[in-house]
């Protein structure tokens, strides 16, 4: 009873797909037409047969024998024009729905909230991506083709053996719950060990793409060999999760083969004796045996078949869920719209925000912090690692939602925001700038959907970066390889500040690179980013002395908390952590003031 209700339930998971199939029903029904025909001429081919081995073998008539053929090779024209359209149309349509589910699976995936991929890995998701849309390729473009027609020869095949001959029909029927036992028995287990076997395959390639990410800590660390052997690890195990799978799998299609076959061989002979005694003719004979044939092989068919739609259902059960995933980050529908954004002082104005990331929700992030800051106004935020200065960037892109507290942009709650508004107010420019793996042009480029060349040089121009592209092999063509690890830190760096600059925000969010960029690439970072900086607000994550003596405020972070604001002389005589930072960060003794 379990087994039945969970099977019932596995299959419920491919309901969904139906709707990725309803845009195509004209495809369906024109398919379906072609099936029809073709299930009808196989099905008359029996009586073909009949025709030819009684009318012309015993009759003796050659004329009789010659029309019989010819009739005969007409209708698998017929039909081989027939199986053409069913074959075109549903292979066709297998590959349209599978590439309309990736569609969608990524729509879902690209609007999710970024802390969704802290949780799950993505090699799973591209996995589900790949691997388990091909899967719903197979079954909709020919397995469901090949279910149905086999669906159809087996009640064709059943009717026209009742027609031939009623007592041998019964023998034939006796077998058919022989052949459900095992297929239940077995269906099951396979689906089981399809869905291991799917996960299997996702953990094989989580781990090759973290490898082929951090190969040069690979070969650095001489793990080579090591690695090799985890992998060797994983694909062994994801062998003998699918070794388990195609044994029950090839012990249900031998268990359903050995038992029709046997029950045919058995009809066999007692048709025979009848046949032998004159109660039947040799053509009907024939004819059901044909028959025979086909309601057996329909029935293996779809055994096979069964197991593959178990499989399937696995597959759709992790497409589905992953289309239902709703984003935590949600965008208004009614969003409010800024007022006068010049005529204001204050930017953006966090008040009492607390913040805990998902993954640790009792050790706050951000506890009780508060700030000010005004338009125009260059913000230097620095603090001990940990201190939640990123998590403050993280927060006022919405990657995440305040836990209590409140952000105002332009005197607006940044919840009440549309996404797209909030996010085209502000660029961020990362510690380790991330870049696309392609040219240099579409990494700036990347900022403004319509931009044009010229805006685009131009924003290299003033990022410092025309001369090194130009001098790259290909100049803006060049292609960056992955991640941009063809470029140098520094080029990177004025790469995804042409691409800030070309986006033109009011409110910059910079993270300053901590490791040292030689001395004349250094330079010309600054020089863009003071370039990128003009008339505009700015925060700062401060790692450089330079940058706090030029930043309007220096904001003093510790866990979680505003612990002192104010400028570089004045911190150091009344912050005893910002005395401490100096010393460490910027390797400035804490007695040394900036005059
Ligand atoms: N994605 C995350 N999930 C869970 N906890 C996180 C996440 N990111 C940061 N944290 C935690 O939140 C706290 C604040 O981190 P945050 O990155 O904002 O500090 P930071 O001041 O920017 O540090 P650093 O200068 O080292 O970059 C830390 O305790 C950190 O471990």
């Amino acid at each position: 009873m379990n087994t039945a209700g969970n099977e019932k339930s596995a299959l419920r998971y491919l309901r969904p797909i139906f709707k990725f199939v309803w845009p195509y029903k004209w495809v369906v029904i024109a398919a379906l037409a072609a099936l029809l025909l073709t299930a009808g001429i196989n099905l008359s081919l029996g009586q073909g047969l009949k025709q030819v081995i009684d009318d012309g073998f015993i009759a003796g008539s050659i004329t009789q024998l010659r029309q019989s053929v010819m009739v005969l090779i007409a209708l698998i024209a017929i039909m081989a024009v027939g199986i053409f359209c069913r074959f075109y149309m549903m292979s066709w349509l297998g590959e349209r729905v599978s590439n309309d589910i990736r569609k969608a699976v990524f729509a879902r995936i690209v609007s999710l909230h970024p802390s969704y991929f802290e949780e799950n890995r993505s090699g799973e998701i591209m996995s589900r991506l790949t691997t388990d849309t091909t899967l719903l390729q197979s079954i909709v473009g020919s397995s469901l083709s090949m279910a149905l027609r086999s669906a159809l020869m087996l009640v064709g095949g059943i009717i026209m053996l009742f027609i031939t001959n009623v007592k041998l029909t019964l023998i034939v029927l006796l077998c058919v719950p022989l052949v459900l036992l095992p297929m239940k028995l077995f269906g099951r287990r396979v689906r089981t060990l399809a869905s291991s076997s799917q996960d299997a395959i996702a953990d094989i390639s989580t781990y090759a793409g973290e490898v082929m990410q951090n190969i040069k800590t690979v070969h650095s660390f001489n793990r080579q060999a090591m690695e090799q052997n985890a992998f060797n690890g994983e694909v062994d195990k994801a062998f003998s999760v699918a070794k388990r799978r195609i044994l029950q799998r090839a012990i249900l299609i031998a268990l359903v083969i050995f038992i029709t076959f046997s029950g045919i061989s058995f009809m066999l002979y007692s048709g025979g004796v009848d046949v032998l005694n004159g109660t039947m003719t040799g053509g009907e004979l024939a004819a059901f045996v044909f028959y025979a044939v086909v309601v057996a092989m329909s029935v293996g068919t779809v055994a096979e078949i069964y197991g593959e739609l178990q499989r399937a259902a696995g597959a759709a059960k992790r497409l589905v869920e992953l289309l239902q995933v709703r984003s935590d980050i949600i965008d208004p529908t009614n969003p409010a719209r800024f007022d006068n954004k010049q005529s204001e002082t204050a930017i953006l104005a966090f008040n009492e925000v607390s913040f805990c990331y998902p993954s640790r929700p009792d050790k706050p992030a951000l506890n009780g912090f508060n700030l000010t800051i005004n338009a125009g106004e260059t913000i230097a935020i620095v603090g001990p690692s940990g201190a939640g200065k990123s998590t403050l960037f993280e927060l006022l892109q919405r990657f995440y939602d305040v836990s209590s507290g409140q952000i105002k942009l332009h005197n607006k709650e940044l919840s009440t925001l549309s996404l797209h508004a909030l996010r085209d107010e502000m660029a961020m420019v990362a510690q380790h700038p991330v870049l696309f793996s392609a040219d240099v042009y579409h990494n700036i480029a990347y900022a403004r959907e319509d931009a044009t060349q010229a805006q685009v040089i131009a924003a290299a121009k003033q990022a410092y970066a025309h001369e090194f592209i130009n001098d790259l092999p290909d100049g803006y063509s060049s292609f960056l390889g992955e991640r941009g690890v063809r470029l140098s830190g520094g080029q990177k760096q004025r790469i995804a500040i042409a691409r800030a600059i070309l986006k033109d925000p009011n409110i910059l969010l910079l993270d300053e690179a901590t490791s040292a960029l030689d001395a004349e690439s250094e330079f010309h970072v600054q020089a863009a980013l003071t370039r990128l900086m003009q008339s505009r607000t700015t925060l700062i994550i401060a790692h450089r002395l330079s940058t706090v003596m030029h930043a309007d405020r220096i904001v003093v972070m510790d866990q979680g908390k505003v612990v002192a604001v104010g400028d570089h002389p004045t911190l150091l005589q009344q912050s005893a952590l910002y005395q401490r930072l100096c010393e460490l960060q910027f390797n400035q003794p804490s007695q040394l003031s900036s005059s």
